[in-house]
């Protein structure tokens, strides 16, 4: 594919449910001090109740996202935490559909979509999160899971959102196993959800919306995978929690 495109690389941290203020504390203080290239746009995603401390202590030329939210602006939802909130709080993006909400909470794609409508709707980005567990991978199903994840995505959507969402392709078995994908294998699912969006919604989405990688990426196995044609990025988590999350940004 030699086509231009200016997509911004893109790394993400997703803390999950990590962190206390003193760690956090400790951690922006590391970044604030980091030396960052301006070709590249971080997010960090924090759990909820540390969204605060990020929006008055970390560097403005990194953004803030949380992990989860939902449907609604406001309401009888005890226990939840609306798009609203969240931008209130000075959260701009949000991580949506990661593989532990899916299992764990039981998340169907439709909800998922439906979640990151609204949070587009009330002006948040979304960091869609799609991949195959190893079962579905090893009955070649990875493509096919892939496509219907995105599927409901692309059907509760307009091709004007896209601007405002970023893809991050998370096989399961590669997340928090230390069994990174080869960069082969990131690229022929990255390629194959580009392709994918080309048909389903338009050669310009296509080509400018960024397909990010994640699953035991560190500062050591990024550099080879950053370098193809698809991977526009990576959403990292444990290796996000370390001063050394800035080898990843830099890389
Ligand atoms: O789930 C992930 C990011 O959202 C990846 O987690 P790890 O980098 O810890 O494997």
């Amino acid at each position: 594919m030699a086509e231009t495109h200016n997509r911004k690389f893109f790394v993400g941290g997703n803390w999950k449910m990590n962190g206390s203020t003193d760690s956090i504390s400790d951690l922006v203080n590391s970044f604030n001090q980091g030396v960052m290239s301006q070709s590249v746009e971080v997010v960090i995603g924090a759990p909820y109740v540390y969204i605060p401390l990020l929006a008055s202590t970390l560097r403005k030329d990194i953004a803030i996202s949380a992990q989860n939210c939902f449907t609604k602006a406001s309401g009888a939802y005890t226990g939840e935490i609306s798009a609203d909130m969240l931008k209130d709080v000075g959260a701009t993006w949000v991580i949506l559909g990661h593989s532990e909400r899916r299992s764990i909470f039981k998340e169907s794609d439709f909800f998922i979509a439906e979640k990151t409508k609204y949070a587009l709707s009330v002006g948040l980005k979304v960091i869609f999160c799609c991949g195959e567990s190893l079962e579905e991978r090893e009955s070649n199903n990875t493509m096919n899971v892939v496509e219907r994840q995105l599927e409901a995505l692309i059907a509760t959507i307009s091709p004007a959102d896209y601007e405002n969402v970023v893809i991050a392709y998370e096989p399961v078995w590669a997340i928090g196993t230390g069994k990174v994908a080869s960069p082969e294998q990131a690229q022929e699912v990255h390629a194959h959800i580009r392709t994918f969006i080309k048909e389903r919604v338009s050669s310009d989405v296509a080509q400018n919306i960024r397909i990010i990688y994640g699953g035991s990426v560190n500062e050591k196995n990024s550099n080879v995978t950053a370098t193809q044609t698809d991977v526009d990025g990576f959403l990292v988590g444990g290796a996000s929690l370390k001063p050394s999350f800035f080898e990843i940004v830099n890389v």
